[in-house]
């Protein structure tokens, strides 16, 4: 768990980041979204001590981060930046043994996990003899992430992991992410500019501008119950389109009219976003939701109904 207590930076002229606190559980993703300059990114590195605090504290699992050593501490946090930082005159397979040298690896250790790495992440093993400028936005951003996971650390920090890639590349890492399960047994902090990005990557988002944290919670709480005049500012004209991505047909259940089954269309699964069942219902026509313990078939009207009783009832 990592347990971030008042903490700030202060400059000479200029304070970045103002008496925030947070906790993360283990295995949890916490997204810091914000706008430029808003502390993102000094709150993340005051966590792995490339910036130290002016006032404040961060504890890993109880401990101190002031009482670990710092190489100890970066070998336990894994690092992805934007654009990767990989080093450009190493080639992909000494980029990604980095910390496992420094650990002492045997060469079948580095050279296993090393290809084990490449499966995960769906680079051809060609690409280790490559440098990183030989290689596409895409894969320099897999070889990022591989270099971060090499040695197994229980953290992963990744500041804007995706912010150099064209919307279709990013989207579908994006999608690549959340399905890795090595990924989603760590504890992540992600800092992102873009909403979409926080409400899918993200457990829970914690909302930043001008140092502070406006707004923490799970996404759905921040797009149906936005706390502060800048969260509702952030989330603009998105609104509409953000809640038909949060909620989900399962949270719909108890406005469902109660329609006999139909059997002829697929059901879509609980956890589908309404943007998703929206857009097969413009494709078939109707749609069949599973029920505790019926199926039902509905069709647009009945499902925006639905919705706007869930987030008239959810927002107050
Ligand atoms: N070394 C420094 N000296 C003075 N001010 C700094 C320093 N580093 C950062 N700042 C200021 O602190 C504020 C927060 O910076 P930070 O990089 O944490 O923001 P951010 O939310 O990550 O922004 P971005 O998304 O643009 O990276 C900014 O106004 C920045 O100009």
């Amino acid at each position: 768990m990592i347990d971030v207590r008042h903490l700030s930076k202060r400059y000479p002229n200029h304070t970045a980041v103002d008496d925030v606190s947070f906790t993360v559980q283990e295995q949890e993703t916490l997204v810091l979204l914000g706008t430029s300059g808003s502390g993102k990114t000094t709150t993340l590195k005051m966590i792995n001590r490339l910036i130290e605090p002016t006032t404040g504290s961060v504890e890993i699992n109880g401990v101190d981060t002031r009482r670990q050593v710092p190489h100890e501490l970066s070998r336990s946090i894994g690092y992805v930046v934007q654009e990767t930082g990989l080093f450009p005159h190493y080639t992909v397979r000494e980029n990604i043994a980095i910390v496992p040298r420094l650990l002492h690896w045997d060469k079948n250790r580095i050279q296993n996990r090393t290809l084990e790495l490449l499966a995960m992440l769906r680079l051809p093993e060609k690409i280790l003899t490559a440098y990183p400028d030989q290689l596409s936005g895409g894969q320099r951003q897999r070889v990022g992430l591989a270099r971060a996971l090499a040695a197994h650390p229980p953290i992963l920090l990744m500041d804007e992991p995706l912010g150099a890639l064209d919307p279709i590349t990013r989207a579908e890492i994006r999608q690549e992410f959340r399905n890795l399960d090595e990924l989603r047994q760590k504890t992540v902090i992600l800092v992102t500019h873009d909403i979409r990005e926080a409400l899918e990557l993200g457990d829970r988002i914690a909302v930043m501008d001008d140092g502070k944290i406006r707004q923490i919670g799970t996404p759905k709480e921040l797009v149906l119950k936005p706390a502060h005049a800048f969260v509702q500012r952030f989330l603009g004209d998105q609104w509409l389109a953000l809640q038909l991505q949060v909620v989900t047909i399962g949270d719909l259940e108890a406005h469902l009219p109660d329609e006999p089954a139909e059997i002829e269309d697929r059901v879509l699964p609980r956890e589908t976003s309404l943007h998703d069942a929206l857009a097969h219902l413009t494709k078939t026509g109707s749609v069949r939701l599973p029920g505790a313990e019926r199926s039902i078939r509905i069709r647009p009207a009945g499902l925006w109904t639905a919705f706007h009783q869930f987030v008239r009832q959810a927002s107050f």
